[in-house]
């Protein structure tokens, strides 16, 4: 990935080229991930995997702000997508101010919020007010507690009749993409086809626009989270601890350090 991606480029690529989404909430991991990938997402998951937290409904705009910046300093060249957090897109009035907070207090490119037909009245005011809106429709995480749990989607009819429903309300009020997340493959790729702007699915099958992961997941360092969906394709946590333990070992045997790391 060379040249920055834009609200045009990514609308564009639908039917010709697969988005590459990846999450990132620190600059070090921001430009590790920077040359092979299209978008970075600084996700709420944050509040899981860089926090330590159960879940994302305690994950704060003042964090969000912060790790927004933190990654935007690592990664010059990526499209970037901050997630609005729990509670602070509650009506349309509240949504549009706490966006302009993050559009103001950092450079990023977009907002994404949870939600289909439900929140179309608020892509569409942010839509209007200049904040580019990426939606997320299917399993929705911030809403884990009112559902009791991660549920996969697009089960049944109604709730397959209700996705084509969520991702087309999603497209009219204006926003450039979507996530489709934790839904049926068939039923995801349906809802792709359903609208014209580009749907990045996780946990949705291959026949999408594009696909996102949480970095720590895919790189085998969040040992705790081994859903169905996440490929690890490194085993991270076996090696920063192989790596540790060696680090260790020769600190306590006097091996570590040598003269070249000595003064
Ligand atoms: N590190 C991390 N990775 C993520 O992908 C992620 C987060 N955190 N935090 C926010 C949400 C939460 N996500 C989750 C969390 C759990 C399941 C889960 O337990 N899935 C079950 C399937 C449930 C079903 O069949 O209905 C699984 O076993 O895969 C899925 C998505 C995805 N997001
Ligand atoms: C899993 C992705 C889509 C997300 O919303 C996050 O990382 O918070
Ligand atoms: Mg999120």
């Amino acid at each position: 990935m060379t040249k920055k991606m834009t609200i045009t480029s990514i609308k564009k690529s639908k039917g010709a080229s697969k988005l590459v989404m990846i999450t990132a909430y620190d600059a070090l991991f921001a430009r590790l991930l920077e040359p092979s990938c299209d978008i970075i997402l600084v996700g709420d998951s944050l509040n899981m995997s860089f926090a330590g937290k159960g879940d994302t409904l305690s994950a704060t705009l003042e964090q969000m702000i912060y790790h927004t910046n933190a990654v935007a300093q690592g990664a010059k060249s990526s499209f970037l997508i901050c997630d609005m957090p729990f509670g602070t897109y509650i009506n349309p009035d509240e949504a549009l101010r706490n966006s302009i907070r993050v559009f103001q207090e950092t450079t990023v490119d977009a907002l994404k919020i949870e939600g289909g037909e439900d929140k179309a009245h608020i892509i569409e005011h942010l839509c209007s007010n200049g904040i580019a809106v990426c939606g997320h429709i299917g399993l929705l995480p911030q809403a884990v507690r009112s559902e009791g749990g991660y549920k996969v989607k697009g089960k049944s009819q109604e709730e397959q009749e209700q996705l084509i429903r969520d991702a087309k309300a999603v497209e009219r009020a204006g926003a450039f993409c979507m996530v489709i997340e934790g839904v049926k493959a068939d039923v995801a790729k349906e809802v792709a086809k359903s609208v014209s702007i580009p749907v990045i699915g996780i946990g949705a099958g291959k026949d999408v626009d594009g696909q996102v992961l949480v970095f720590s997941d895919m790189l085998g360092l969040f040992e705790e989270f081994t859903p169905k969906f996440v490929k690890k394709y490194m085993d991270g946590a076996s090696l920063v601890k192989g790596a540790i333990k060696s680090y260790s070992d020769e600190v306590r045997s006097g091996e570590f350090p040598q003269d070249i790391h000595t003064y």
